[in-house]
């Protein structure tokens, strides 16, 4: 059994608007092992940025309330002082953004946005990082490493400052990355290259990964386990292979059947309409997905959903799975929910 890296208990962050406090991650709580890709997925808006920036305490204090407990090394990180977390972020826990061109500083060298990182975190020689950056670059499969370190973020395509942000992230040998929405501006072969280049990186470190994506599909190939979020909650989550094969909270189910395949193009997509709620907004006692299905009665829904176990490490939310189904078109057992309460 691998050892656990992080492991992340009752986390709940709030955003300050106006002078109350709105929790956009709920009680979430998983752990991530060592050598292991953990995949938090749900659509834009369900809290997986907002759990992100928690873990590498990058939000506003000012305006951010972050409880519950997240374990890192034998300490909780909520707790740690802000030169503490600068000697954590960086060097034990790396982070990859969705936008290189936005998270690289369009001002400075490839080759210098490395080194900064090895300058804060080592004590290696002028010579000595610059052989640590070849390195890097080499690593991440940059072609020409010598002529990239000398380059300007907009000099290089979309997938290779991709490759870029990776060596920084994985400069200083973290034992965890978090990689946010790391393909989603690239085109659909470069996406492949990327996780397979993450799998890679792993495979000799035995890093663990947070992989953030909207799309399912995208966790099918890489990823060991999946917690699935709506609304700031975890809805279910499991290993990928019960995931994919026994999907049960009818968000999950909705995620996988909104992936395209040549099987669906006959017949139409089941997607559940709707959005995710604003944190402003969000029903806080109900279960938080029983407006985009209302079809299903409401007595199949539970008061204050929990999670349940129903399989070895298979948890859903809400007893409303039970009574699940897609909603055929045309179909006029849809009424509106609000009318019934
Ligand atoms: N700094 C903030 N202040 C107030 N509300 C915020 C803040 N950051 C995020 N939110 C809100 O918290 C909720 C979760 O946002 P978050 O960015 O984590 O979602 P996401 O799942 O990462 O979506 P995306 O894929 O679009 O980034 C949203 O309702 C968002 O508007």
């Amino acid at each position: 059994m691998n050892k656990a890296i992080l492991e992340i208990e009752n986390l709940t962050t709030s955003f300050r608007i106006g002078s109350t406090y709105h929790a956009a991650v709920d009680d979430v709580s998983f752990t991530v092992n060592e050598n292991e890709i953990v995949a938090v997925v749900g659509e834009s808006g369900c809290g997986k940025s907002a759990l992100a920036l928690s873990i590498m305490q990058l939000h506003n204090k000012q305006r951010t309330k972050s409880e519950g407990t997240i374990h890192y090394n034998g300490q909780n990180l909520l707790k740690l002082n802000e030169t503490q977390m600068n000697k954590v972020r960086g060097k034990e826990l790396g982070m990859i953004f969705q936008e290189p061109l936005t998270a690289l500083n369009p001002l400075m060298t490839i080759g210098k946005q490395i080194e900064e990182n090895l300058d804060y975190h080592t004590k290696l020689s002028k010579d000595e990082k610059k052989k640590r950056t070849i390195e890097l670059l080499t690593q991440v499969g940059i072609p020409y490493p010598e002529r990239t370190y000398k380059q300007f973020p907009h000099e290089l395509s979309g997938g290779m400052r991709q490759r870029a942000m990776i060596s920084i992230a994985i400069a200083c040998n973290p034992a965890l990355v978090i990689a946010d929405e790391p393909t989603t501006a690239l085109d659909v072969t470069i996406q492949a290259q990327i996780l397979d280049l993450l799998k890679d990186i792993q495979s000799r470190t035995r890093m663990g990964i947070i992989l953030i994506t909207h799309d399912l599909s995208v966790v099918a190939e890489v990823a060991d386990r999946i917690v699935v979020m709506y609304a700031g909650q975890v809805v279910e989550t499991g290993s990928v292979k019960e995931i994919f094969n026994n999907p049960l909270h009818p968000y999950t189910r909705s995620l996988l059947n909104s992936i395209p395949s040549a099987s669906h193009e006959k017949n139409r997509l089941h997607v559940i309409e709707g959005i995710v709620p604003s944190i402003a907004k969000m029903d806080r006692i109900g279960c938080r997905f029983q407006d985009r299905i209302p079809w299903i009665p409401r007595h199949a829904h539970e008061e204050r959903p929990q999670l349940h176990e129903v399989a070895k490490g298979h948890f859903v939310r809400c007893t409303c799975y039970k009574e699940f189904y897609f909603q055929a078109e045309g179909d006029e057992s849809t009424h509106d929910i609000t009318q019934s309460r």
